[in-house]
């Protein structure tokens, strides 16, 4: 199997089939709705809040609520209220099961719901998932997070409607080092190989570093893209902004830290400090340019397109040329 990252492989351009790279489309079909980029904010306390997820549900992109110190219930009321589609995040605990009961009493259907814990080839997520299945049937389920193709098989047969693959590529993930497992370093051959075995949407979860890292996993099997670090320092962002000599950054820390935990108990990830760029939706906008950019080096219209291209990979044992042929 070729071991790669995302800095070691580079996409190659086919020749251009539009006038303008405004001609291509960088929109994603994923779970009966379409959405302007396939990307997504992580599900993290300072990535996302309330207020950031309306504005992406109102403005046309996807976005996954995170589950930490929040009511859920109350939260896919005031979305569907508002006329939103709900997005929300759940574990595999009694409350989360509690939350899934309360919603069904309730009427209340989120439209995604994403079952997000560290080990997600896991019994615990395969209960979880029938137990949605029977209370709101009509959810559109995202499980994860999993490394490996069996993990996918797995979670695809017990019926997630998606699966999310990254365990420790993170910007703030210490899983590699505290428990020497994970796809930190080779996320991307990881997402080629889960990929290769999925039947159903892939979002490939961490690592992302750079807009045209996002092409790259879509070449390499992903339908939507999760990031972390990218999107934690902006204006909008949740976490707590520091001032250093004069700079401004935002806290971005691990959900598996003490900073989210509030104990230090199975820690498996850290805080860091992300400089502020200025504002969320600027991001977004340059995010879908750079995105349409891509399209037209692949030589396409549309997103899916990229998959067509070829990729080379730079140094080490895998170096060389991959035609698809
Ligand atoms: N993508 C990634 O690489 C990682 C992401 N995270 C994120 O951190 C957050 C917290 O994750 P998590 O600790 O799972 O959430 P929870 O604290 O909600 O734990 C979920 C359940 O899974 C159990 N569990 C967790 N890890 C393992 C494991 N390795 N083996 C067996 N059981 C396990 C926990 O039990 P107990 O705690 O008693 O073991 C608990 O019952 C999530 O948002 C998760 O996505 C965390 C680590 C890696
Ligand atoms: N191993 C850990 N992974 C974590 C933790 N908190 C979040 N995450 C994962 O990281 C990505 C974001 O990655 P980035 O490279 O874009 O910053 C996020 O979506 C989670 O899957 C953690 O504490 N430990």
């Amino acid at each position: 199997m070729e071991i790669f990252d995302y800095d070691q492989v580079l996409l190659l351009p086919r020749k251009c089939r539009v006038e303008s790279r405004s001609q291509c489309d960088a929109g994603i079909d994923f779970g009966g709705r379409r959405f302007k980029l396939p990307a997504v904010p992580s599900n993290m306390k300072t990535v996302v809040d309330e207020s950031i997820c309306q504005w992406l549900a109102a403005n046309g992109y996807f976005y996954v609520m995170h589950r930490f110190d929040i009511d859920n219930v109350a939260f896919v009321r005031d979305m569907q209220a508002r006329g939103l589609f709900a997005s929300i995040s759940l574990g595999v605990k009694a409350p989360d099961y509690a939350t899934v009961d309360t919603l069904a009493d309730a009427g209340l259907t989120p439209e995604y719901i994403t079952i997000d814990i560290a080990h997600g080839h896991s019994d615990t997520v395969r209960d979880m998932i029938w137990h949605i299945r029977k209370k709101l049937p009509n959810a559109f389920i995202i499980a994860g997070n999993v490394a490996t193709p069996e993990a996918v098989i797995d979670l695809e047969n017990w019926g997630a409607d998606a699966t999310k693959v990254g365990v420790g590529p993170g910007k703030v993930c210490i899983t590699k080092l505290k428990t020497g497992f994970g796809t930190g370093g080779w996320q991307l051959s990881a997402l080629k190989w889960c990929s290769r075995v999925a039947t159903k949407p892939i979002v490939a979860d961490g690592g992302i570093r750079s807009h045209g890292d996002i092409a790259k996993s879509i070449r390499f099997g992903a339908t939507m893209v999760m990031i972390g670090s990218l999107f934690a320092g902006h204006e909008e962002s949740p976490g707590t902004t520091v001032d250093v000599n004069g700079e401004r950054f935002k806290e971005y820390f691990g959900s598996a830290s003490d900073f989210n935990k509030g104990e230090y108990r199975h820690v498996e990830g850290k805080k860091i400090l992300e400089p502020i760029k200025g504002k969320l939706s600027d991001t977004l906008v340059e995010m879908e340019q750079d995105v349409q950019s891509s399209i037209s080096y692949a030589g396409g219209t549309k997103l899916l397109d990229i998959r067509k291209v070829n990729y080379v990979i730079l140094g080490g044992d895998n170096a060389g040329e991959h035609l698809l042929m």
